[in-house]
């Protein structure tokens, strides 16, 4: 569903993405791992069209997107819950989660999705009416995924999605990714949880310093001794 070939990235004079391959079938679960400053949230912010490339080629359901327009890429299908949330703090839960669906063309079943979100969040119904800048850390990672879903898209990549979470609401996050594979939604996952990241994931990408290490299904990285040391932090 996802293709992404010798993809280069720079900010300026700083080469950030060095030239990376890698594919996400329709219907799975792919995760990106590497260390602080690997190049993940790059690689992603350019899928989206929020970056430019310097060169590769970009293609998704069998249409090139790396010079597509980030709104027409959402258009297309594919929806992206950035690092950090970015949440609209002033705007209520509702309102955040409406701008998600900016793009749809079918305004019709807006109102399904919205529903479908508070399901799968139901904090996000029972304060729909409050200030989304007054959620906890967690609260609003919920927030940025429910609005990412509400695009109704054919692929999802999250960023980061359990950071700042208490082990209880990453096991939630967590099964909704599961959730959501089982709907047939695609999922390019970028975690530094590699343990839980791995164990959802039928294939895994491992990039160090903008260019990829290394690749496997997730069960065989879960026990590879390279991502054993450095990201499970075992002997
Ligand atoms: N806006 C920017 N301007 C300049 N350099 C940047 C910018 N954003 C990222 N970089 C640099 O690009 C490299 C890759 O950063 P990126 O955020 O993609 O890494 P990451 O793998 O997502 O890291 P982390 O896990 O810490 O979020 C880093 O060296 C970073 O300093």
């Amino acid at each position: 569903m996802l293709e992404v070939k010798d993809l280069v990235v720079s900010y300026g004079r700083v080469r950030a993405v060095k030239g990376i391959s890698f594919s996400v079938p329709q219907g799975s679960v792919v995760s990106l791992l590497g260390t602080n400053g690997a190049g993940k949230t790059t690689t992603l912010r350019t899928v989206s069209g929020l970056h430019p490339p310097e060169s590769g080629e970009i293609w998704f359901d069998g249409q090139r997107i790396d010079a597509v327009p980030a709104h027409k890429v959402v258009q297309m299908g594919l929806a992206h819950s950035p690092e950090g949330r970015r949440i609209f703090p002033r705007l209520t839960v509702q309102d955040n989660l409406m701008l998600g669906a900016f793009a749809r063309r079918d305004r019709g079943g807006t109102g399904k999705d919205l529903q479908r979100a508070f399901e799968l969040f139901p904090i996000l119904a029972e304060r729909r009416h409050q200030p989304a800048g007054t959620f906890s850390g967690g609260e609003q990672q919920m927030l940025a995924i429910g609005r990412a879903l509400m695009s109704r898209p054919r692929m999802l990549m999250l960023d980061e999605p359990s950071m700042g979470l208490s082990p209880l609401m990453m096991k939630r996050i967590m099964s909704t990714i599961a959730e959501l594979k089982s709907e047939g939604v695609t999922i390019l996952l970028v975690e530094q949880n590699a343990h839980a990241a791995l164990t959802l994931a039928d294939h895994g990408y491992v990039l160090e310093v903008g260019l990829i290490a290394f690749d496997d299904t997730g069960a065989n990285l879960l026990t590879d001794d390279r991502v054993r040391r450095a990201y499970l932090g075992e002997d």
